[in-house]
C-alpha cells in the first residue's frame, strides 16, 4: 500500500461559542444523534465522541463545551477541558455561524486557540449557510479569515447537508495515518449515565425561558435492572438547581412541569437503552453547587 491511500485515524474537535452548531455538526457528520442539541446554549457539558467510519478513514469527534470568560470555579472547570481536548486532538474545526457578526466571543476564542493550540491544525468552519445568501457567506469567510490564520477554510449546513462530505474530507485529511482505533458501528465512548443525565437535563431545559441553564445540573444517584424481570431498568435521578425558586418553577404547578420532562426524558432513555425504564425523579436545592468543588465532584465536573 502506498502512502496516498494509507487508513487514516485521529481525533478532531469543534469549538465556537454557545450555538455555534457544533453538536449539530458532529450529528450530521456521524449520522446519528450522539450528542445532546437545544436550542439553548451552554449544553454540551462532556466530551462526548461521534465516530465517523470511512474505508479510508475513522474520525473520532470529540465534543467541547463552550469556551466563555471563567466567572465561577464551574467555568473554569468547563474552559479546562476545552484545553484539555484541543491539546489531544489532531485537528480543530473552528465553527462560526453565517448568520452572526463575528465578535469578541469569536476572537477571544481565536486568542485562546492561538495560544494553546499552536501545533494543532485549526480549519475555519462557517456554519448555517443555509439561512443566509450567497453574498453573505462570501463576507463572513473574509471577515472568519481576519482572526486568525487558519489551515483551511469552508461553509456548510448540517441542515440541507451542503459540504458536509468536503469538511469531513478536510478534516480526515490531517489525520494521521493509522488504523482503525474503535469496531465497526461504535458511535461513543461515553458511559450510559451520562447520557442519560444529558438526556434528562435537555428536557427540564425545554421551555425554561428565563433560568439560566447554568443552575441545572442532573445526578443519576442508581440505575438497576429492576428484580424479578429482565425487560424493565430503574433509573434514579436528581435535578439540582441552585435555588428554591428554581425549584419551584423546574416541577411546577402541582407538579405538572416535572412530570413532563419525566415522561420526555423517559422516552429518549428508553429509545437510548433498547429497554423499558421507570424513571424515578426528584429536585433538589444544592446552593451555589457551580462554587462548590465538592459538588462539582459528585456531579461529574
Ligand atoms: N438553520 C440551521 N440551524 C442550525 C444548523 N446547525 C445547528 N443549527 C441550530 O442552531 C442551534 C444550536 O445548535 P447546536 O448544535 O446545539 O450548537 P452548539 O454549538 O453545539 O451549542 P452549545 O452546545 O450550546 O455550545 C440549534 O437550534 C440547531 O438546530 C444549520 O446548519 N442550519
Amino acid at each position: 500500500m502506498t502512502s496516498l491511500d494509507a487508513h487514516r485515524s485521529g481525533f478532531a474537535c469543534f469549538v465556537g461559542r454557545p450555538n455555534a452548531g457544533k453538536s449539530t455538526l458532529t450529528n450530521a457528520l456521524v449520522g446519528s444523534k450522539v450528542a445532546i442539541t437545544s436550542s439553548k446554549p451552554q449544553t454540551t457539558r462532556h466530551a462526548i465522541r461521534g465516530i465517523v467510519h470511512r474505508p479510508d478513514a475513522q474520525l473520532i469527534i470529540v465534543d467541547t463545551p463552550g469556551l466563555h470568560r471563567p466567572r465561577t470555579l464551574l467555568g473554569q472547570r468547563l474552559n479546562d477541558l476545552v484545553y484539555e481536548t484541543w491539546s489531544e486532538v489532531d485537528v480543530v474545526g473552528f465553527c462560526v455561524p453565517a448568520d452572526q457578526k463575528i465578535g469578541p466571543g469569536d476572537r477571544y476564542i481565536a486568542e485562546q486557540l492561538a495560544k494553546v493550540a499552536k501545533r494543532t491544525p485549526v480549519i475555519g468552519v462557517v456554519t448555517k449557510t443555509d439561512l443566509v445568501g450567497k453574498q453573505q457567506v462570501a463576507e463572513q469567510l473574509l471577515a472568519l479569515q481576519q482572526v486568525m490564520e487558519f489551515a483551511d477554510l469552508v461553509p456548510c449546513s448540517a441542515v440541507d447537508s451542503y459540504q458536509m462530505d468536503v469538511l469531513a474530507d478536510l478534516l480526515v485529511g490531517r489525520l494521521p495515518e493509522g488504523p482503525q482505533l474503535y469496531p465497526d458501528g461504535e458511535l461513543t465512548d461515553e458511559p450510559e449515565t451520562t447520557l442519560i443525565a444529558e438526556l434528562i437535563r435537555e428536557a427540564a431545559l425545554e421551555g425554561v425561558r428565563d433560568e439560566l441553564p447554568h443552575s441545572l445540573a442532573v445526578g443519576i444517584e442508581e440505575m438497576v435492572p429492576r428484580e424479578g424481570r429482565d425487560d424493565l431498568i430503574d433509573v434514579h435521578a436528581v435535578i439540582y438547581v441552585e435555588r428554591q425558586s428554581q425549584k419551584a418553577i423546574v416541577i411546577g404547578r402541582g407538579g405538572e412541569r416535572l412530570r413532563a420532562v419525566g415522561s420526555q426524558a423517559r422516552k429518549h432513555i428508553q429509545a437510548l437503552l433498547g429497554s423499558k425504564i421507570y424513571l424515578d425523579l426528584h429536585v433538589k436545592v444544592a446552593k451555589d453547587w457551580q462554587r462548590d468543588p465538592k459538588q462539582l465532584r459528585r456531579l461529574g465536573f
